[in-house]
């Protein structure tokens, strides 16, 4: 429990910190977001981040593009003879799902190597588990138990006093 749920976040933060400085744009929108959403008085609290569809945005292509669990997750064990698609899968066999080739697939994602938040403000694409083509916390029976609360952990680092990230500082 504590290295699924420490280490999957601090990489999360890491990587959405990172891909703000190098693309101060989607940063600046990001800002003009909150600002115009929450304002300059208080920080960021969770229950505004479903009026805050670009910040969401913003997550999502970071899980797509960076997922902290990039492979799911400890190997499942085939407990009897079956077929996934055209391959034979025998009993006994272990397998893991790489949910980083499915989020660079150019047949599933659009230009998928691109960082481009926008590509979840013109759809709205599920990441609990519902949606195979991104689902950085697994899905079935062994989703992870702590989806919502790492993601509640990303709006922390936003807010009117957080400070503004340049490339210079990294
Ligand atoms: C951004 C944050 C997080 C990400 C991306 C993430 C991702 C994942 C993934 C991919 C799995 C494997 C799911 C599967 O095999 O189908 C998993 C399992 C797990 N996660 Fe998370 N996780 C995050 C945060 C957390 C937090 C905050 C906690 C606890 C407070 C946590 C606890 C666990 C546990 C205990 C499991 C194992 C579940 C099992 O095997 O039945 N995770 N997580």
């Amino acid at each position: 429990m504590i290295f699924r749920g420490t280490d999957t976040v601090a990489i999360l933060l890491e990587w959405i910190i990172a891909r703000m400085v190098l693309h101060p744009d989607i940063q600046a929108k990001a800002q003009s977001e909150i600002d115009t959403v929450v304002g300059a008085a208080r920080n960021v609290s969770d229950s505004d981040l479903p009026n805050l569809p670009y910040l969401q945005a913003i997550v999502k292509e970071t899980l797509r593009v960076h997922p902290p669990g990039p492979l799911l997750s400890w190997a499942r064990l085939a407990i009897h003879d079956t077929h996934i698609g055209d391959h034979f899968v025998p009993a006994g066999t272990t397998a893991m799902v790489n949910m980083w080739a499915i989020t660079h697939d150019e047949q599933v994602w659009a230009e998928p190597n691109e960082y481009k938040p926008e590509r979840f403000v013109e759809e709205d694409v599920a990441i609990m588990g519902s949606d195979l083509r991104l689902a950085p916390f697994g899905s079935g029976r062994r989703v992870c138990p702590g989806k919502g609360h790492g993601l509640g952990h990303c709006s922390a680092v936003v807010g009117p006093n957080a400070p503004k990230l340049q490339v210079g500082g990294f």
